[in-house]
C-alpha cells in the first residue's frame, strides 16, 4: 500500500480560522501531504455562533475558511512566503450544516512573481460539495505580513513555524 506523510500547518493562536485561543474561532485544522505539493486539506466543525439562518453556516464565516484554505495550499511548497487576500469569490451551491465534521481541499492554480491564484470546494461528509472558491493573493515575505500586523516589530519562529514576538 502506497504511504505518504502528512504534516500540520504552522497556526496564530488568536486567528479567527486557525487559532485555538480565539472563543469564537472555527478551531479549523489544515494538513498537507510530502507527496502534494499546492494542495492541502482544513478540517472543521462549525458551531452554533457560526450560523445566520437557524442550523446553517454564515456565508461570510465560510468565505473565511475557503479564504485561509486557499492561501495554505500556497504555503505547502513556499514555507518563507504567505499570501494576503486580493480577491476572494465565491459560489454558495448547498446550505453549509452546523455541527457537521467538514471538509474543504483547496489547490493552487497559477502561480506569478507577484501573486497566486487557487480554488478551493466544501464538501459535507457524504461527498455534497456547499461551497466552492476562487481567490487570488499577493506573495509577501512571512516578516512584512506579520511585521506590518504588529505593534512589536520583531519576532521568532519557533520549531513549528509559529511566530512569537522576540524576547518572550
Ligand atoms: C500562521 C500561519 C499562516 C499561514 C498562512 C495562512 C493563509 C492565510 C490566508 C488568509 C489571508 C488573508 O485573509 S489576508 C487579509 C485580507 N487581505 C488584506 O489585508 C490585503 C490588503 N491589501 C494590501 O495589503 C495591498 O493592497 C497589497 C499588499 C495586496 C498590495 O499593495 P502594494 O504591494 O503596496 O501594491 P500597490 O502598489 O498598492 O498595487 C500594485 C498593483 O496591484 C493592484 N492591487 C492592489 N491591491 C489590489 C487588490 N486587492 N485587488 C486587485 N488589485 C490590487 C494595484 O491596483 C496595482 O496595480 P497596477 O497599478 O500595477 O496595475
Amino acid at each position: 500500500m502506497a504511504c505518504s506523510h502528512l504534516h500540520n500547518q504552522p497556526i496564530n493562536d488568536e486567528c479567527f480560522v486557525c487559532g485555538f485561543d480565539n472563543p469564537a474561532g472555527l478551531e479549523a485544522q489544515f494538513v498537507e501531504r510530502d507527496d502534494a505539493p499546492g494542495r492541502v486539506v482544513g478540517l472543521f466543525t462549525p458551531k452554533p455562533i457560526h450560523q445566520s439562518y437557524p442550523g446553517r453556516l454564515h456565508g461570510g464565516v465560510a468565505a473565511a475558511m475557503c479564504d485561509e484554505t486557499i492561501g495554505r495550499a500556497f504555503i505547502t511548497d513556499h514555507p518563507d512566503q504567505w499570501g494576503v487576500t486580493m480577491e476572494l469569490k465565491l459560489r454558495y451551491r448547498k446550505p453549509t450544516p452546523i455541527g457537521e465534521s467538514l471538509e474543504v481541499v483547496g489547490v493552487i492554480t497559477k502561480v506569478t512573481r507577484r501573486t497566486f491564484e487557487g480554488t478551493c470546494e466544501l464538501r459535507r461528509q457524504d461527498g455534497t460539495v456547499c461551497v466552492t472558491a476562487e481567490a487570488t493573493y499577493m506573495i509577501l515575505p512571512v516578516e512584512r505580513i506579520v511585521g506590518e500586523c504588529s505593534d512589536e516589530g520583531s519576532y521568532v519562529w519557533e520549531d513549528d513555524g509559529r511566530p512569537v514576538p522576540a524576547g518572550e
